[in-house]
């Protein structure tokens, strides 16, 4: 049995009277896509929060490797490996492809020119390009500012951004709700190709035929408890519908 790479343990967080989440359980393992889901107002988002470090759990336990951890902030979170694309995606619309991978994060020339603030933008844009072609994103242009670029290539930017600066899990919040089926189908080879360089992926979904194309394993929230996980090797979507609604997935042994 392999240790989690990144585990919650009875995680409880209350807005008021609302239980958003009420001793939650999650688990992702290294190397797998691993789906969240529940119906609206489930706590999904909240536990994204909470595992990302933008916000703080009124209980329970968070472990990286099998070691408790404290996320403090999200740049915590994204210390130890963790990153979180967010359906705004957080790219800045006037900058290329080149400069919002390294956004926050740029480099400068070595020696006076970069105590001067010179960016070194040879040796982004080489990581850049390496970035791109090892995860099969291709673009019309690394010179043309984001905003020209489509909808599926926005997004192939965030998660390459993502999967540059986060080395154990990237939460993917709704990756291609707003894609056509050709950028979906991109988007989705881009979060296998993620999979395929040891980063963990978690993808929160309401689709679940694309749940069960894209995901080894998913773990089901349910009025802010968590109600099991399950493999989709061999399930359908009746069972993943019923493990939402009704609480019945298999709490299944790894
Ligand atoms: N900041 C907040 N203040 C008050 N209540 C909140 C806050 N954030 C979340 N909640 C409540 O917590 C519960 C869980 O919300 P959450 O957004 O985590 O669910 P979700 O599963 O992501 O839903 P959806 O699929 O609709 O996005 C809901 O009842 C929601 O109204």
């Amino acid at each position: 049995m392999s240790t989690p790479v990144l585990e919650a343990r009875g995680i409880s967080r209350h807005f008021g009277h609302v239980k958003a989440l009420e001793g939650v359980n999650f688990r992702v393992y290294p190397g797998e896509i691993c789906a969240l889901i529940g119906d609206n107002g489930a706590g999904k988002s909240t536990l994204v929060k909470i595992l990302s470090g933008a916000d703080r759990p009124d209980g329970g336990t968070i472990l990286i490797d099998g070691q408790p951890v404290s996320l403090a902030s999200p740049s915590v979170a994204q210390q130890l490996g963790i990153s979180t694309v967010y359906q705004d995606l957080a790219l800045a619309p006037e900058l290329t492809p080149v400069d919002n991978l390294f956004l926050g994060r740029e480099e400068l020339l070595p020696g006076l020119l970069g105590k001067l603030g010179c960016l070194d933008r040879a040796s982004m844009r080489r990581k850049a390009v390496g970035q791109f072609a090892r995860l099969g994103v291709s673009l019309r242009s690394l010179k043309v500012p984001i905003s020209t670029l489509s909808g599926g290539q926005r997004q192939s930017v965030a998660i390459a951004r993502a999967a540059m600066w986060a080395d154990r899990v990237i939460f993917l919040d709704e990756p291609t709700a707003a894609l056509g089926v050709v950028q979906t189908e991109r988007v989705l080879e881009l979060i296998r190709q993620v999979r395929a360089s040891g980063i963990a992926v978690v993808l929160i979904s309401h689709n679940m035929p694309q749940v069960l194309e894209i995901a080894d394993r998913v773990e089901v929230l349910r009025l802010g408890r968590s109600v099991g996980q399950l493999s989709t090797a061999g399930a359908r979507v009746e069972d993943l519908v019923t493990a939402m609604t009704s609480g019945a997935a298999a709490e299944e042994s790894r």
